[in-house]
């Protein structure tokens, strides 16, 4: 079991505020979701959990550990963000097989089998990555937050791209996910989407959090 807890956490960047005192905490076994228009903090809130930066003021803790002290980024964390860093010349099951070298805990076997997860058929997956789609570029990413089963999922607009039959895979995804017994934090645009795939949801506007609900009850 996984707790995120940020506590009265501010992130300031070149004198403007993106996070403006905000204090949560995510389980595992749950999706929350995030919401704001743009510009409202979503990203800088994933960037700051995942130890990308860290906070102006406050904390952020996993489990019992700060980060930024007891731990640089969390152990155990597979996350889609904007521009997944692969390379062009090598296939998709390349760029994951790279991937999965770092931690060498899974085998190509299980690449195949999170690649055929996203949709991505054996022919697609021997493609080069600069020949993808942005569809493919998109499932390819979901496959690199999944590989490892990591104990907390970050998935920044994770249906951006994506045709219906790829946003069903990205719930079902989640569903699993859930199941297995992750921590999943999601933002979205589509409100109905971001609706059927989270827990709960919290709106962000300006840096600040503004509320939060779960179902159609607010919390
Ligand atoms: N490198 C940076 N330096 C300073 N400010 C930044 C930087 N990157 C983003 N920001 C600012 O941080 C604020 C929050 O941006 P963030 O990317 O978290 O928004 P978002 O809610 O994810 O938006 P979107 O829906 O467009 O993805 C914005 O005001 C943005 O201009």
């Amino acid at each position: 079991m996984t707790t995120i807890h940020m506590d009265h956490v501010t992130k300031t960047m070149k004198g403007v505020t993106v996070i403006n005192d905000i204090s949560l905490t995510f389980h595992s076994g749950k999706a929350t979701g995030l919401r704001g228009v743009n510009g409202s903090g979503k990203t800088m809130m994933m960037r700051l959990i995942a130890g990308l930066i860290f906070p102006t003021k406050g904390s952020i803790h996993i489990d019992d550990k700060k980060l930024g002290k007891d731990l640089t980024f969390p152990d155990s964390i597979g996350m889609l963000l904007e521009n997944p860093a692969f390379l062009d010349s090598y296939s998709g099951f390349q760029n994951l097989k790279m991937l999965a070298s770092i931690r060498n805990e899974i085998d190509d076997r299980q690449i195949r089998t999170v690649l055929t997860q996203v949709g991505l058929d054996e022919e697609s997956s021997k493609k080069k990555y600069k020949k993808y789609s942005l569809g493919m570029k998109q499932r390819l990413g979901i496959a690199g937050a999944i590989l490892e089963k990591p104990d907390i999922i970050i998935l920044d607009e994770p249906t951006n791209s994506l045709d219906t039959n790829g946003v069903e895979l990205v719930k079902q995804i989640v569903h699993l996910e859930k199941e297995r017994g992750a921590l999943v934090i999601i933002s979205c645009h589509d409100t109905d989407i971001l609706d059927e795939l989270a827990d709960e949801i919290h709106y962000l506007e300006n840096g600040a959090l503004i509320s939060s609900t779960k179902g159609s009850e607010s919390i």
